[in-house]
């Protein structure tokens, strides 16, 4: 007999709000033509989340079929985002089964859920929540161990205060020693060249950041 489940649920299936075609704006593939899978629902609120549409709604999609979408663009980069995608446990096969089909794939994740399982070949943004996000109890300092050197960490900054706990955290954990370090003024918080001359100032490992995408389109929908 098969299983009930809620009306619209498969077990094979992950909740989407949206598959599209941009430029990657973040991180080491930055400018690359990308299609971004954005998965539904997220346990966290950062205060300055740009993406809070994220959060709720929603449709049901199997593998099969994010897989028929991303190939219908014909691109080679592959971005699974959020929300926060590892909230779904269908995640970790979505990112094999996108490696397996060839894409260089990439996974922004908050640094909040164990990143233990995901497919070495998927190249992992990971945030660290700096305390002005309202999330920094969140970190889950473990997953430092499992980055790899191609994975990146990201410090989204909104203050001073921010920034001197990115440069601590930094000191601390020798962050730049396991892979790149990338630091990014929360859009419309910071002004990008005050985080810009901190980070000259203080000789920082780090690489300074800023999206791409709110540049080019100023946040609208589907960029
Ligand atoms: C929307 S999140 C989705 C993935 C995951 N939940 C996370 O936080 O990494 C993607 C990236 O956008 C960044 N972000 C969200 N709002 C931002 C803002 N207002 N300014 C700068 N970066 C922002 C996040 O810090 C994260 O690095
Ligand atoms: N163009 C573009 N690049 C992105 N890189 C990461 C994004 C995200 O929301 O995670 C994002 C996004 O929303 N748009
Ligand atoms: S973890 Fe990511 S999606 Fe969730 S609230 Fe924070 S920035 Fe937004
Ligand atoms: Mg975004």
């Amino acid at each position: 007999m098969a299983a009930v489940r809620p009306a619209g649920q498969s077990g094979d299936r992950l909740r989407i709000t949206e598959i599209f075609h941009s430029i990657q704006g973040e991180a080491d593939a930055i400018g690359w033509r990308t299609v971004f899978v954005r998965l539904t629902g997220c346990p966290l609120r950062c205060i300055w989340c740009d993406t809070e549409y994220s959060f709720h709604g929603g449709d049901w999609h199997t593998v099969d079929d994010i897989l028929a979408e991303v190939a219908s663009y014909g691109a080679c980069h592959v971005c699974v985002t959020g929300g926060e995608p590892l909230a779904q446990k269908r995640c970790i096969p979505l990112l094999a089964r996108l490696c397996d089909a060839g894409y260089e794939v990439s996974l922004e994740t908050s640094g909040a859920l164990d990143i233990s399982a995901v497919d070495p070949r998927v190249r992992k943004v990971m945030d660290l929540k700096a305390p002005d996000s309202g999330e920094s109890a969140r970190n889950l300092w473990t997953n430092l161990a499992y980055l790899l050197s191609h994975d990146q960490v990201k410090i989204v900054i909104a203050s001073r205060a921010d920034y001197e706990w990115a440069r601590g955290v930094l000191a601390e954990h020798a962050i730049d020693r396991r892979c790149m370090v990338l630091f990014s003024p929360v859009h419309g918080a910071v002004q990008p060249r005050e985080l810009a001359e901190w980070i000259i100032a203080d000789r920082l490992p780090v690489r300074f950041q800023l999206q791409l995408h709110k540049l080019l389109w100023n946040d609208a929908p589907g960029h």
